[in-house]
């Protein structure tokens, strides 16, 4: 892993340490318009026919449904049954948590105005299987869809080489009652919720986590519908200091690292010893993993930022905006308030990433590419809109009527001082 010294840094290049963008960017930009177009024109043929290009086979159907579902979800081993189970209790308790009704507010005597939350109808769920099957990630978006009450779930996600789904998400579409799940990945699987096809219905709003093509479709389908945030290849930022435990942070480093040769782990450190302790353990471990030439890629893709001492970590902390942010360090409790982007924050040494990628109770589609400057996670809050209310009562309407009068006239529309002055004449 490349070494930079944050005080040796201009603006300049740490902006362009910052930016997550890769020379093929724009390849990726215009084959996924091309994938877009097509699945707008030809609807269900291209995506049979992207099921062959990309995923490698003939599908007979394009979902999975109920029954079938509920059939492979019998082959599920109990270990993992009980597992799922309990990851879905831990972010049902968190998510339901988030449920709150605001309260109604009289801004002046006789004028209440308040908000309702009502869940979007039709939603549209991605769950990634390209390098992995991840049923962790049905339920990050299964869970709170069904709290907040979305009516129409819509679930794609890529054919398996039998041309079903496994029997890991087909237990989850069990458990979150889900009717099919539509056969299909990528870019295609965005263009066919976003404008629907002969077999997949358009929704509101779409989604989930996904590669490089997944996440630039959801950029590119936006003035059609809405989605959830741009949530790309995963990310971490570890800051650590000498009470961090070597071993640990290499292995938080790598558990991102795992995830796709485009992932990015950032070690940011405050002494060179501790750096270097950590990156042995990188390679050491690296070597052992299952996934060892994905995980290698994105190492080489990382690098790490030596800084003087923990704030200053947080200030570069907070120029990345990690997807990730782990505080490997005793005095982690200090830092909370100097957090401003991070998408979600792991505290002190015994906290692993892994948690909150499955089973805490926090949810794990969050936003990459430093998009965490401005965006959340999913929560329920990405599943509901809000809708404001007012109600004006005689004295309401008297004590306001003034106002709007006013303002109206100053903007030089008539017909909106009218509605008031006629409702007021009334009353006289
Ligand atoms: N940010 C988050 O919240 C979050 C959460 C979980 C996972 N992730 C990320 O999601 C990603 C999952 O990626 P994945 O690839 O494993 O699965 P994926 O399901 O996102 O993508 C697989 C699909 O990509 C399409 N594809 C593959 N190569 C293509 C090409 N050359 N041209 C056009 N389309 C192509 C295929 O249709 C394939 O079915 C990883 O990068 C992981 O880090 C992010
Ligand atoms: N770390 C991923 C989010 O970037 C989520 C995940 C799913 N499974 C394992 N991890
Ligand atoms: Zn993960």
């Amino acid at each position: 892993m490349k070494i930079y010294n944050f005080k040796d840094l201009t603006q300049q290049e740490l902006k362009k340490l910052c930016s997550r963008s890769i020379s093929d960017d724009n390849l990726v930009k215009s084959r996924t318009e091309e994938i877009i177009n097509n699945v707008k024109s030809n609807g269900d043929n291209a995506l049979l026919s992207y099921a062959q290009q990309f995923d490698n086979i003939e599908l007979s159907s394009l979902f999975i449904d109920k029954n079938e579902l509920a059939k492979i979800a019998k082959q599920i081993p109990s270990s993992v049954k009980s597992a799922i189970d309990t990851a879905y209790q831990n972010i049902h308790t968190f998510h339901a948590s988030q449920l709150k009704q605001e309260d109604k507010v009289e801004t002046m005597p006789g004028v209440t105005c308040w908000r309702e939350a009502r869940a979007i109808e039709r939603v549209g769920l991605y769950i990634p299987g390209g390098t992995a099957v991840l049923p962790s990630t049905f339920l990050m978006l299964g869970i709170p869809a069904k709290i907040a009450g979305c009516k129409e779930i819509v679930v794609c996600s890529p054919p398996q080489q039998d041309g079903k789904v496994n029997c890991y998400i087909a237990y989850v579409a069990t458990l979150l009652n889900i009717e099919k799940v539509y056969l299909v990945g990528g870019a295609q699987a965005v263009a066919a919720m976003a404008y629907g096809t002969e077999s997949i219905p358009q929704v509101y709003k779409i989604f989930g986590p996904g590669n490089r093509y997944v996440t630039e479709a959801k950029k590119q389908v936006q003035n059609s519908v809405a989605i959830d945030m741009p949530a790309g290849p995963s990310e971490v930022l570890v800051l650590a200091d000498d009470t961090a435990i070597p071993s640990y942070v290499a292995a938080d480093l790598l558990a991102q690292a795992e995830h796709g040769t485009d992932s990015q782990s950032i070690l940011t450190v405050t002494s060179n010893d501790t750096a270097n302790k950590i990156i042995q353990e990188v390679e050491t471990q690296l070597l052992a993993l299952p996934r060892k030439d994905i995980a290698t890629a994105a190492i080489a893709n990382s690098y790490v930022m030596l800084v003087d001492d923990l704030s200053q970590g947080m200030e570069f902390s907070n120029l990345y905006a990690p997807e990730h942010l782990i505080l490997a360090t005793e005095k982690h409790e200090v830092l909370i308030p100097l957090i401003s982007n991070a998408g979600s924050v792991f505290l002190g040494n015994l906290t692993p990433e892994s948690a909150g990628d499955y089973a805490s109770g926090t949810n794990h589609t969050l936003p990459t590419s430093a998009f965490a400057k401005a965006y959340s996670g999913v929560s329920i809050d990405t599943f509901i809109k809000k809708i404001t209310f007012q109600h004006l009562s005689v004295n309401g309407l008297k004590n306001i009527s003034n106002t709007v009068e006013i303002l109206a006239e100053a903007e030089g529309l008539q017909a909106h001082k009218n509605a008031v002055s006629i409702r007021l004449k009334e009353l006289s």
